[in-house]
């Protein structure tokens, strides 16, 4: 029987159904009255008890008819006498008011039996009952069921899909509708595979095997699935699809796995930390505690986890922070001898404070005075390197670092002075090393722009591709590479300032050009930038180059020229100016002595003489160099001519070759045209000798002795007699 048939049968109640008033014939009752009661009553069959009222079985109209016919046949076989009990039947079925299994109910149904009488558990007759009542009751009760539980399945918030044998939508509820977003209507009728291509319902039709949890994607949403073939009497008559949208389940169940990652994480962070942390619950209770704040208060986990904090560490002001919600850093905590730097604060969620946090900042106070000092070494790097910076972009000499008496220094010095207090472009010529950065650095400091910045550029030493941007700067994305925000020039850094264009000679005559707008204009651009900038700047430029003859020659633009030779100064070479050697020398030992730590007192009187043997083709610098050579290896207090290493020259003119005149010498000596006197030979003699000595000993004044079998100093006295150069 159809499962669905079964279930109606099990709910109804067929007992509502049995008629009572059911009139039953007395087995002891004879034939004849029995005849009479059909024949009266027009019932097929009646049921018979015994006098006790036990159900013997029934009496059928129509046997009872045969009986009487087989009588009339036979006249010799008299029934009219006889007792019902000797006809009654055994009914087809029997229904016992009390089994509860229905399955003589059940029988009377697919037997299509039309009446069958009722008994009770003592065997007597309690009613009747009609198969068309049942038939009638059932079918009512199917109806409400399959309403019923289409009501369940269509409320049911999973969707359901079902298909006929032949693949055909038969059902579709209102949560498949929902979920998937297609009307009811356009898919009931369709085959399930013009909607949904990967169902696995049309396989399950074939295989009949039921899949489950299969998971699916349809659009954006994910599915768990299950696929079940419906079967009746070893048929499969279709397939249903039960799925359920698990797409927020998914997101929920990833951001649960994240959460789960980053509390992983985090308690990793915890008990790595070389730090010790505690975290309280609002009833100040421990909910967290990492190993290394155990081993300060020398517990284990479970003997605080749960506790109120102030059971753990009575001193813990962490009930505090939560009261007051405020941050504390930097409180000392004393536990078991031990100082530790700490920190505490409230744990807030949504403004409310739902915890407090405590953390040892350091393992001990003796980390965190390291840390400390650490951090004043560093601000006194700093404060060390700032000033330096401040230093190299502000001026480093004054008017009192220049040293020289001479009628042409003073002129050059009362110049500075002067033109120190315009604004004026200085120009300033002179060889290598004759003080030109001096004087820059002291028109600077003595004008009215030393408390703005110095800014030098050497335009000799910057790549002519890298000079303008070096100048003028960059903006921000002008080239590849160039950096964000754009890098200033030296004229923008320079503003309210001065710069000091060095060796301005070497600048190439495209620079030139823009020199001098800038000069006349009095801003600059940068480059790639369209925005111009004002500069107030005062521009000290220098060479050791000759600047008209660089014109003459068209090396360098006029108008230039011009623009910056406003107020000129000219610095002598030393050589044109001997009589500042000694102060020179004097000042020069001075500095280098505060510089280096020594403790020369000067330079002796022979050496004095050997220095003016000298014409300083690089002037102070070299001046300078060779005394600071001199301090190195002079091992007494006053500096001696063998000190000195002054480059070796062939006279003081420099001009000729030593070598070449002694053989010049020698030949005249020995063609007699040049003849001289004996002492007059002999000079020249000893001072070819020393010269080729100090040669072949590539200068080296010991070696040289040793050579000429001659005690050192005499050596030095005869170098200075003769001014020979080395
Ligand atoms: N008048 C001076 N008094 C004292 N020291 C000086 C004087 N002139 C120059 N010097 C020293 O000589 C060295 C060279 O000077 P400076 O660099 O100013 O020369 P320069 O003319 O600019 O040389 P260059 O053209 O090669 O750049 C510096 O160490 C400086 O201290």
């Amino acid at each position: 029987m159809d499962g669905f048939i079964s279930l109606g049968l099990s709910l109804l109640e067929w007992q509502k159904y049995v008629s009572t008033n059911v009139q039953s014939l007395s087995g002891k009752m004879p034939f004849s009255s029995a005849v009479n009661f059909f024949l009266t009553n027009h019932v097929t069959q009646a049921p018979v008890v015994d006098e006790d009222g036990l159900f013997l079985g029934i009496i059928n109209s129509l046997s009872l008819m045969e009986q009487l016919n087989s009588q009339v046949q036979n006249p010799l076989k008299n029934y009219s006498g006889s007792l019902l009990e000797n006809f009654v039947e055994k009914p087809e079925i029997i229904l016992n008011i009390e089994d509860g299994s229905k399955q003589n109910l059940q029988q009377l149904i697919e037997q299509k039996i039309p009446l069958a009488f009722v008994i009770n558990r003592e065997g007597r007759l309690v009613g009747e009952i009609q198969l068309c009542f049942v038939a009638k009751a059932l079918d009512q009760l199917l109806e409400d069921l399959e309403y019923f539980v289409t009501s369940v399945i269509e409320s049911d918030h999973n969707g359901i899909v079902a298909i006929n044998a032949q693949g055909t939508v038969i059902f579709y509820n209102n949560s498949a509708e929902q979920i998937l977003g297609i009307p009811a209507d356009k898919v009931i009728g369709n085959p399930v595979q013009q909607f949904f291509p990967d169902s696995l319902a049309y396989q399950t039709l074939v295989t009949a095997q039921p899949q489950r949890d299969v998971h699916q994607i349809y659009g954006d949403k994910s599915f768990k699935t299950d696929f079940l073939p419906i079967v009746t009497q070893d048929k499969v008559i279709g397939a249903v699809a039960i799925f359920k949208d698990i797409t927020e389940l998914k997101a929920v169940s990833d951001r649960l796995s994240h959460s789960e990652r980053l509390t992983a994480t985090l308690e990793a962070i915890v008990d790595n930390s070389y730090e010790g942390i505690i975290v309280i619950d609002e009833q100040e209770r421990v909910q967290i505690i990492n190993q290394f704040f155990l081993d300060i208060l020398e517990l284990k986990e479970e003997d605080v986890i749960g506790k109120s904090v102030l059971e753990v560490s009575p001193d813990s002001k962490l009930p505090e922070t939560l009261k007051s919600g405020e941050t504390k850093f930097g409180d000392t905590w004393q536990y078991n001898g031990k100082d530790y730097l700490i920190m505490r604060a409230p744990v807030e969620k949504n403004g409310k404070i739902i915890g407090a946090l405590g953390r040892t900042l350091f393992k001990n106070m003796e980390v965190a005075k390291m840390f400390a000092k650490k951090v004043m070494r560093l601000e006194d790097d700093l404060a060390y390197y700032k000033k330096e910076l401040h230093r190299f972009n502000t001026s480093q000499y004054c008017c009192k670092d220049i040293i020289g008496n001479s009628p042409r220094m003073q002129s050059a010095k009362t110049l500075l002075k002067r033109a120190a207090l315009t604004n004026s472009t200085i120009l300033l010529l002179g060889e290598s090393g004759t003080g030109k950065e001096v004087f820059a650095h002291s028109i600077h400091e003595a004008s009215l722009r030393q408390e703005g910045p110095f800014i030098k550029i050497n335009c000799a030493a910057v790549p002519e591709n890298l000079l303008e941007s070096e100048l003028f700067g960059y903006a921000e994305g002008a080239f590849t590479g160039a950096r964000k925000g754009g890098k200033p020039g030296k004229f923008e850094l320079a503003d309210k300032g001065t710069i000091f264009l060095d060796e301005i000679g070497d600048m190439p005559l495209s620079m030139q050009a823009k020199l001098l707008r800038t000069i006349q204009e009095r801003e600059v651009e940068r480059l790639g930038g369209t925005q111009p900038i004002k500069i107030d700047v005062r521009i000290i430029a220098a060479t050791n180059r000759d600047l008209h003859q660089m014109v003459i020659e068209h090396k360098f633009r006029l108008d230039l020229y011009y623009r910056l030779n406003v107020v000129s100064i000219e610095l002598p070479p030393l050589r044109e100016r001997g009589e500042d050697l000694e102060l020179l020398t004097d000042a020069l030992i001075e500095r280098i002595n505060h510089r280096l730590g020594t403790l020369i007192e000067g330079v002796s009187e022979d050496s004095f003489t050997y220095l003016h043997s000298y014409n300083w083709p690089g002037n102070i610098r070299e001046l300078e160099n060779i005394l600071e050579r001199a301090i190195i290896i002079c091992d007494e207090p006053w500096i001696q001519p063998w000190h000195l290493s002054l480059p070796l020259r062939a006279d003081n003119t420099g001009t000729q070759n030593m070598e070449e005149s002694g053989r010049q010498l020698l030949d005249s000596l020995t063609n007699g045209e040049t003849l001289k006197t004996l002492e007059e030979g002999l000079e020249e003699a000893e001072r070819i000798m020393i010269h080729s000595a100090l040669q072949k000993t590539q200068g080296n004044k010991m070696q040289a002795a040793r050579l000429l079998g001659i005690h050192r100093s005499a050596l030095y006295k005869k170098i200075a007699k003769h001014r020979i150069i080395h």
